[in-house]
């Protein structure tokens, strides 16, 4: 890789709606496995962090999960689209340049190029993991509807023609999120193991 470091032993890509939980789950793993171990890398960090420069924005409150990014949203949508198509990897390359760790998790898939990129570069290691809940769950989070987001590919990209490796519902009242989580870690740390 550029970066000199090792290629990763495990990458967890994990997709689902907005507030199902992903940054949720990932924060939970990294704090298990360490920051030795493991690193979370988010897609839309270095989309955030160019589009907060471009317009004058708190980069900050904008990776927070308050309302101030939901302000922005689709027009950060918008603005991805225009710099995915005419390189799909854009964001996937920013965000993996500096990572070191043997574990990789990825915590916001939201098409199948995110995906495509990891499968063509890392396919050994790549899994992919969902994180699902009801939308009842994501509005106790704080979800509504919002027409041009929720319909559109940020949000649906990835709602058909991929077979998850894993999938962990995340619902308030739902099965054990630490048991669901178990083989996950389990996997993690053998692989970070065998770096
Ligand atoms: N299992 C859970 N238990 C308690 N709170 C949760 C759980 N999953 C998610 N949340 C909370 O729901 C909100 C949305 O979760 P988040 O991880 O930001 O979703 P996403 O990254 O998918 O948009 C956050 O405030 C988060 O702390
Ligand atoms: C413009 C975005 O990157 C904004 C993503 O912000 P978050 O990744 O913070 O979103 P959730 O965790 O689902 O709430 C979406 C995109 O289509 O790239």
């Amino acid at each position: 890789m550029d970066h000199g470091s090792p290629d990763p032993r495990l990458i967890l890509i994990f997709s689902g709606k907005r507030k199902s939980g992903k940054d949720y789950v990932t924060d939970l793993m990294q704090r298990r496995l360490g920051p030795a171990q493991c690193c979370v890398l988010r897609l839309s960090g270095p989309l955030k962090q160019q589009y907060a420069q471009e317009h004058g924005l708190d980069l900050n409150e904008l990776l927070s999960p308050g309302p101030y990014k939901e302000q922005y949203r689709a027009s950060m949508i918008n603005w991805g689209e225009i710099r995915r198509r005419s390189d799909p990897g854009f964001f996937c390359r920013l965000a993996t340049r500096e990572a070191w760790q043997p574990v990789w998790m990825v915590s916001d898939a939201r098409r199948l190029s995110d995906l495509q990129w990891f499968w063509s570069k890392f396919p050994q290691q790549t899994q992919s993991v969902r994180v699902q809940c009801s939308d009842r769950t994501r509005q106790q989070r704080g979800w509504s509807f919002t027409a041009g987001v929720d319909d559109s590919e940020s949000e649906c990209g990835l709602d058909r023609g991929v077979e998850f490796d894993w999938i962990i519902n995340n619902d308030t009242d739902g099965a054990s999120l630490e048991e669901q989580l178990q083989p996950l870690l389990k996997l993690a740390v053998e692989a970070a193991d065998s770096h």
